[in-house]
Formats: C-alpha cells, structure tokens, sequence
C-alpha cells in the first residue's frame, strides 16, 4: 500500500443536498422485486448455467413470488436464447410474472432480443449504456452527447420493434450504467432523453434503473443519488425508479436500504448475493430485514434451505456460513453466554403462533425460513453449562436440574478444551452416559425388588456387586429409595445424605425408559448428582443412587 500521502485514490464527492429528506423516512413497505439472478448472476460465474439449471433456478424463483425477473441476456448466446424460447415453449412464465431481458444499444442485439420474445406476454426490454466519465473516455472514446445518443438510439429502435410483437406488451427500462460514478446532471439528461422517446406516463410506466454498477462510496451518498434523482426527474410519477447495487465495499444491503427510504420503487438483486466481483445486492437479506420489522416482504422464503441448495447447485457458489439468515452458522452459538441466552428466551417464549419474536441473540424464528433448531447451539470450549443442557434437553430429552447443569457442563467443556475441537450433541450425550449412567464401580446393582408393607414402611432387597462381590442386601425405608439407602449402608455407605431427587420418562428413543437425578451430599461436604435410567421407575432412581455413590467415592 502506498504511505501517505496518498495519491493513488480519492475521495468521491459529497452530494450538495442539505435538505435531504431520506434520513427521517423509514421503508414501510416492500418494493417490486426483480431478480437478475439468471443475467447479472449468471454471467459472473466460471461456469454459467445451462439451459436446464436457469429452467430449475426460473422456477424457483417463481416459487419464492418473484413478480420480475431478468431472465438473460437473449443476445448474448445460444444458451440464454434457447432458454427464453424454452420458458415461452413450455409455458413456463406465470401470467402474473413479468420476464426481463436485457441488451445493449447497440442495433443487432436488440433486434436479436426482439427475436428471443416472440410469444411472451409481458417482458421489459432492459437496454443500458455506460454514461461515466472514465468508461466515457477509455471505452466509447465519445462525448457526452455521442454517449446520451446511444441511449437515444438504443429506445428509439426499442420502440420501433414493438409493433414487431402485437401480442407483447413492452416495458422500456432504461439504465445509465455506472450512474453511481457519473455525474447526476448528465446521467438525469440520458434518462430524460430516453423518456422523450419512449414517452410515459403514469398508466403506462418505463422504469429507469440507477445502477451502483460499481459500489464506490458510503451508503448515505447512494441515498443522496437517489433522492436528487426524483426530485429533479421530470415525470416522476410516469417511471419506475429501481436499484440495482453492487457489494464492492460490503455496502450493497445498506445502500439499497437508503435508496428506499430516498425514494426508490424497485430493486433489482440477486439470492445470496452472487453477481460480478463482490456480487450484486442480495436480495434474501434486504426481503428478510424488512420481515424482521413486521414487514411482509412479498417474498417468501418459508423453505430458505431448499432456495439455497438449488442455488448452490446450479450456480456451483457457496453460501458463506455466516451470510445473513441463509448461512449454516447464523443461527449457533458456541459461546456459553449466548447460549445460555438463548436457551432461557426459548424457555419463555409463549407458545401461541405469532407471539413477539423475543430470542437474545436471535433476530429471527429460524422456523420462519424452515430451518431447524438443531444447530442453535453448539459445543466448544467456549461453551457453558446452559449450551450443554440445551444439548441434552433438546437432543436427547434430558430435563436436567438446574444445578446439575454446572457439573455436566465443567465434564463436557473440559473434554472440549482438552481435544481443541468442538463436540458434537452425541459427543455431550456420551459424556452423560460415561460420567453418570455406565460409572458401575466400585457399586453396581443387579437387581432390585421392593414391597410396600404399610403406608410407612416399604421393603427391598438387592443384588448388588460391591468392588467386584457379589452381595444380598436387605433394608426398609418410607419408600424405595430410603429402603435402599438402608441396604447399602450394610456394605459401608451410610454417612451421606440425600439432597434432591427428581425424574421424568424419557420421551425420546425407541423404549420408554425413565431417568432419575440424585443428588448426594458426602461426609466432608462435597455434593454430586447421580443420574439412572431403566425402564423401571423404581430402578431407575435406584441407578441414580448408586450412580451418584460411585461418584461421591471418585470425587
Ligand atoms: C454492468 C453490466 O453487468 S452490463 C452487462 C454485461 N453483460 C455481458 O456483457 C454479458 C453478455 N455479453 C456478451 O455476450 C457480449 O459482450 C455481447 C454479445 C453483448 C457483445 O459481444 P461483442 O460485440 O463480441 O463484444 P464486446 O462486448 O466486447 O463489445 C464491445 C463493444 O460494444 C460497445 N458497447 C459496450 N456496451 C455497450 C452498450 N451498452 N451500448 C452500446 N455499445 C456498447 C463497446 O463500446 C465496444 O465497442 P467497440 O467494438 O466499438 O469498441
Ligand atoms: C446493466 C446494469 C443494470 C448492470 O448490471 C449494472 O450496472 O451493474
């Protein structure tokens, strides 16, 4: 990098604009969509769809509610013209579904376009020229003037062609390419010289597209572009103003939130923001911030993981882990605060469908996009006792007492600074097993019979295994467990108390078993749980007795 001073760059300027409006607005209602996922998306990959993936792709975009999208560049290849055909031959346009095609100025392309739409009910025909000063110079080599004749050229031929297709109905869309980096006056005078020619009016709308075909500045300026754009657009209410933002400074989401709040109509945008360098604006992103507000968005995204594996597939991109609401980690949490955060906003959301979204750390139900729970939380070491018992509860249906947590916790969150990895839901479920259910020395028990003699008195033999003997015992107590406790004193246990004893069936897992949580406090004070399962109730606290003796002796 160059040392300062630095000469190589400089700042873009300010927008003079000092009553702008946008900072006090808010978005309060969806745009139009339109997807360019199969033209901006598609020509930015190694390798671009086939006919076949921008069919299935087509669909799914259908699927979500897409109302526009920008289907190819029909000029451009045989690909993207076969596949227009393909939608027109197999009747795959919705009638509520407006394609778009996009073309250059320039006169074989677009009479190429006109080609590819034969049959199509409704298409916007999206032509574009670059109108900034650099392209200006080292691409066109042209004035301002040449340059906005383009653009006039481009849609006076566009509207030449329509009575080509009597059965079409043909939206201009116009779109100053790089309007971001051009100058407002010049990009506002092609525009105003492509609607002298195409002529709208409010019933019959063009749309003029701003590109950020470059993301060059801060957010607010793009806002600043668009709100000086309609207010100084002579027919305002006769065009559609759309976006259409690029990611270059990790800004693309942001910008386009701006631009709606100064004043656009329309964005344009791709799933998981594929699209050149950087991508385009994604679109699930936007669509589900404004969700996050109580907003219907007008697309849905009920079944995200199905979008984005079709997604994944035909455009052979991944979505990154931590893309917002699509990535496989935006909905987990390793660390043992967020957890446990989460763990109690679960435990209190009330049950009824559409109460208020209140998850810490959650800033939407993962339900909503038809994403599980599975992976809310997950195990490391910096996770906590409130991940683990998540684990245990939502996994494997443990209802641990809370003050068992801390134990279970320290064991699993020791193992996971020990091996350095993280430890997956059967991993914490085996370190129950090995600290609480399979501890059988030095006492193990191998039978158990108990009987009520009277409403105080209850009876109970055992066969245990004490330090690898096997032993009959006998004791009484006002129920099982106090009857055991009895017996096993017989054989040296008898200086400790019990603390606590809790148990639930087991709900999940083919047999219903039940589990039992003791907990005891030993002779110089210490405290442990004991946990048994068995599909005898009584037995299974018993198991819980001796789990948490054999544990008392290890401690
Ligand atoms: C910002 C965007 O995403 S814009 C969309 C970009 N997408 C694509 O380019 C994908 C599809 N494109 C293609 O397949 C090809 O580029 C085609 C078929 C459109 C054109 O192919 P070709 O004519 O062989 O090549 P190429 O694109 O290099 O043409 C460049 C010429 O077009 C001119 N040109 C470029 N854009 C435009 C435009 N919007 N309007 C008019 N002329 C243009 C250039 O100035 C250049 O002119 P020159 O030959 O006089 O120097
Ligand atoms: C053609 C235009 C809209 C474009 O893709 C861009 O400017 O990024």
């Amino acid at each position: 990098m160059q040392k300062p001073p630095i000469s190589k760059y400089r700042p873009y300027p300010v927008i003079d604009l000092p009553d702008r409006q946008w900072p006090s607005r808010t978005i309060d209602k969806a745009p139009t969509w339109c997807s360019v996922d199969l033209r901006d998306g598609n020509q930015a990959l190694a390798i671009p769809m086939n006919v076949e993936e921008k069919v299935e792709l087509f669909k799914v975009l259908v699927g979500i509610g897409f109302k526009e999208i920008e289907v190819g560049f029909p000029s451009a290849s045989e690909t993207e013209f076969a596949f227009l055909r393909r939608l027109v031959s197999d009747n795959l346009i919705p009638d509520d579904v407006t394609i778009q095609v996009l073309v250059q100025c320039r006169e074989h392309l677009i009479r190429r376009t006109f080609e590819s739409l034969e049959g199509v009910k409704r298409a916007i025909v999206h032509i574009y020229n670059s109108t900034n000063p650099l392209q200006r110079r080292v691409v066109f080599g042209s004035s301002k003037e040449e340059i906005r004749d383009i653009a006039v050229a481009g849609a006076k031929l566009v509207k030449e062609l329509v009575p080509t297709l009597p059965d079409t109905e043909i939206v201009l869309q116009y779109s100053p390419e790089s309007y971001s980096d051009t100058e407002l006056e010049f990009s506002l005078e092609c525009c105003e010289a492509v609607c002298d020619v195409w002529e709208p009016t409010p019933e019959k709308k063009m749309i003029l597209n701003l590109p950020a075909t470059v993301e060059l500045f801060t957010p607010n300026v793009h806002a600043d572009q668009i709100e000086w754009f309609c207010r100084n657009i002579s027919r305002r209410d006769s065009v559609v103003i759309s976006l259409h933002t690029h990611n270059d400074r990790g800004t693309g989401v942001a910008a386009t939130e701006l631009g709606l709040m100064a004043g656009a109509d329309r964005v344009e945008g791709t799933l998981f923001g594929n699209g050149e360098r950087t991508g385009n604006l994604d679109i699930v992103i936007v669509a589900l911030n404004m969700y996050t507000q109580g907003l219907d968005p007008q697309l849905d995204f009920s079944n995200l993981n199905d979008v984005r594996e079709v997604y994944e597939r035909v455009t052979k991109m991944d979505v990154h882990p931590r893309s917002p609401y699509g990535g496989d980690l935006v909905f987990t949490a390793f660390s043992g605060s967020h957890q446990d955060a989460i763990k109690k906003g679960f435990a209190q959301m009330p049950e009824e469908e559409g109460a208020l979204w209140q998850v810490p750390y959650m800033t939407i139900d993962p339900k909503d996009l038809g994403r599980n729970y599975r992976a809310i939380i997950r195990i490391n070491s910096q996770s906590g006792k409130g991940g683990v018992a998540y684990i245990m509860e939502k996994e494997y249906g443990f209802n641990m007492p809370k003050e068992m947590h801390k134990e279970l916790g320290k064991v699993v969150n020791a193992m996971a600074d020990q091996t350095g990895d993280e430890i997956t839901p059967e991993g914490v479920y085996e370190c129950f097993q090995n600290e609480y259910i399979k501890v059988r020395e030095p006492l193990d028990v191998i039978e158990w019979r108990s009987e009520r003699l009277n409403d105080e008195t209850v009876e109970g033999w055992a066969v245990v295994r004490h330090n690898g003997e096997e032993k009959n015992l006998r004791g009484v107590g006002n129920g099982p467990i106090a009857a055991f406790v009895d017996a096993v004193a017989g054989i040296g246990y008898s200086d400790f108390e019990l603390l606590s004893y809790s148990e639930h069936s087991l709900s999940k897992g083919a047999r219903s078993e039940a589990v039992s949580y003791i907990e005891l406090k030993g002779p110089t004070g210490a405290k442990c749980f004991g946990a048994g399962i068995d599909t005898n109730i009584s037995l299974a606290s018993i198991r819980g007795v001796v789990s948490a003796l054999n544990r008392l002796v290890k401690a």
